[in-house]
């Protein structure tokens, strides 16, 4: 006999399992959701996106801060701790909390705090700390359980001075010196915030490149500008061990090269959530990084099992899993599913860098004509009035039909100004076309501006064909 029975049981409840739990309430189901941290919000609230993004505000205005002539006093390594940085930025997650508790409660969605298991393809069961387990079935579930930092077995993350991204939100003191290792999104978004408060950061990257999947150019600037705050990248290295002691780590590399510093934030790959969920018990499997697959409709090989977010590996982004959790209960109440195979990057390094749609790279090698429109960010008013002149917009458009192919973007708020240009790439037809932007008023001083000058820019090279 079951504790509980539910329509849709949710196990995690990040993004893909908050917007499932919100959409089946709608759909006028019962909703149970587990999670086996006490607060809200999952991990992208108390680990990942959140926090990494609040630290990045907070040194975004120490920086600012420090430009300012009257404030150079405080360009001390003294003054301002990371500590303390730390504790600005988490004050935005007890906020966020109290908002998905709110969401919760009106919509009358069951919480159950605990560690879930299976115990066949249709019950869970629910371990607590301090009271009796409950069996709960439900007609569907929803595996939303995230991901993990990828630990190797040779590395004590026990050590004072070894962290990765979770645990980097617990350290107590400011190193001089780091070493990242990984020069991933994660690796490239710390190595701007400890560059942001003056911190040596050595980044390794165990490729040839920053960040290959987006537009060359764009990687050229991340490349100067973390290089500008003494950033050190070192292309194509493997890690080989880390020696920890009690003043410091040093990282041996496979090339033989030695990295010293005060301490090591690894930032290399992520595992899916599955360890604990016993899948074998639902007849489910996962794979070598503890990721579920799923088809289309984000449906594992049980029919009234389904799974979403990081669990389900690529792209493994909060934005995905929100639209993949919805796309869950579409599915499930028989609507149109949209599989999310189009989310654009918003990398939240220091300057920021998003895009959305193919990179140069990717159309030379289909073969496909095209054209750049470029716009920098200083040759228009509201950079100038801002003082955020570092940036570029990028469009790239098919040279016959002008239809918009790619939209690159670095600089302040790239991540919000790729959104005008991706609304417009996704118009179908005739409507997907550059000469929007030229034949559109927009406000002014704005950053859109920027894709009048882009689109111009880009048009004006038409003419000299
Ligand atoms: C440092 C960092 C920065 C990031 N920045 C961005 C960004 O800027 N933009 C972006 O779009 N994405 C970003 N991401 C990725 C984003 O955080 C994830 O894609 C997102 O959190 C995934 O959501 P999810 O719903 O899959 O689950 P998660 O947010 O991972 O939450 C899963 C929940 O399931 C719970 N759980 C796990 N196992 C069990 C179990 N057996 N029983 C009960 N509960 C369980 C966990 O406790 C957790 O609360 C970042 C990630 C990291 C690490
Ligand atoms: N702004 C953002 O959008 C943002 C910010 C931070 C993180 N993220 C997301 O977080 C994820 C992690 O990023 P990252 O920078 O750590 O790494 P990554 O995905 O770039 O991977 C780094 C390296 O680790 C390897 N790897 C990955 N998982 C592994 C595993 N389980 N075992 C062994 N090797 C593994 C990969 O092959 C790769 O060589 C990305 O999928 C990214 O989308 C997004």
């Amino acid at each position: 006999m079951a504790d509980y029975d539910y329509d849709l049981l949710v196990i995690g409840a990040g993004p893909a399992g908050e917007a499932a739990a919100m959409a089946a309430t709608k759909s006028e189901m019962t909703v149970g959701v587990i999670d086996a941290q006490s607060d809200l919000g999952g991990n992208c609230t108390h680990k990942g996106t959140i926090p990494s993004k609040a630290l990045r505000h907070v040194v975004k205005q120490v920086i600012n801060y420090r430009k300012q002539p009257e404030m150079l006093h405080l360009n001390s390594f003294n003054t301002i701790t990371y500590p303390a940085v730390l504790q600005a930025a988490k004050s935005i997650i007890p906020r966020k909390v109290a908002m998905h508790k709110a969401y919760f409660m009106r919509n009358r969605i069951h919480v159950h705090s605990g560690l879930a298991h299976f115990t066949s393809a249709n019950s869970v069961a629910v371990e607590y700390q301090d009271s009796p387990t409950d069996n709960i079935t439900a007609k569907h579930i929803l595996i939303a359980t995230g991901s993990r930092p990828y630990r190797p077995s040779n590395i004590d993350f026990n050590h004072p001075r070894i962290y990765d991204s979770d645990t980097i939100l617990r350290m107590a003191h400011t190193p001089r010196t780091l070493v990242i290792y990984g020069a991933g999104v994660i690796g490239c978004e710390y190595a701007s915030i400890f560059s942001g408060l003056g911190i040596k950061v050595d980044l390794i990257n165990n490729r040839d490149s920053l960040l290959s999947f987006l537009d060359t150019e764009i990687t050229d600037a991340l490349s100067y500008h973390l290089r500008n705050k003494g950033v050190l990248v070192r292309h194509g290295e493997q890690f080989d061990s880390v020696d920890a002691t009690a003043e410091m780590v040093t990282v041996h590399l496979k090339s033989g090269k030695r990295i010293k510093a005060d301490a090591l934030l690894w930032c290399n790959g992520r595992s899916g959530n599955t360890e604990d969920l016993q899948l074998g018990n639902a007849g489910l499997e996962a794979n070598s990084r503890g990721q579920v697959e799923v088809d289309d409709e984000y449906r594992t090989v049980q029919p009234s099992i389904y799974a979403a977010g990081d669990v389900v590996g690529w792209p493994s982004l909060a934005s995905a899993s929100y639209d993949q959790g919805r796309a869950v209960v579409d599915s499930i109440t028989n609507q149109q599913v949209r599989k999310v195979t189009d989310a654009p990057t918003g990398i939240y390094t220091l300057p920021e860098i998003s895009s959305v749609g193919k990179t140069e790279a990717e159309l030379t090698a289909a073969k496909v004509p095209y054209e750049v429109g470029r716009a920098f960010f200083k040759d228009t008013a509201r950079a100038q009035i801002s003082g955020d002149e570092v940036g570029m917009l990028k469009i790239l458009f098919h040279l016959d039909t002008q239809e918009i192919l790619g939209i690159h973007c670095f600089g302040a708020e790239a991540a919000e100004i790729v959104h005008i240009g991706q609304a417009i790439m996704n118009q179908t037809g005739e409507a997907n076309n550059i000469n929007y932007f030229t034949n559109t008023t927009f406000n002014y001083p704005t950053m859109a501006e920027a894709y009048r000058v882009a689109a111009l820019n880009g048009l004006n090279r038409l003419k000299r064909q």
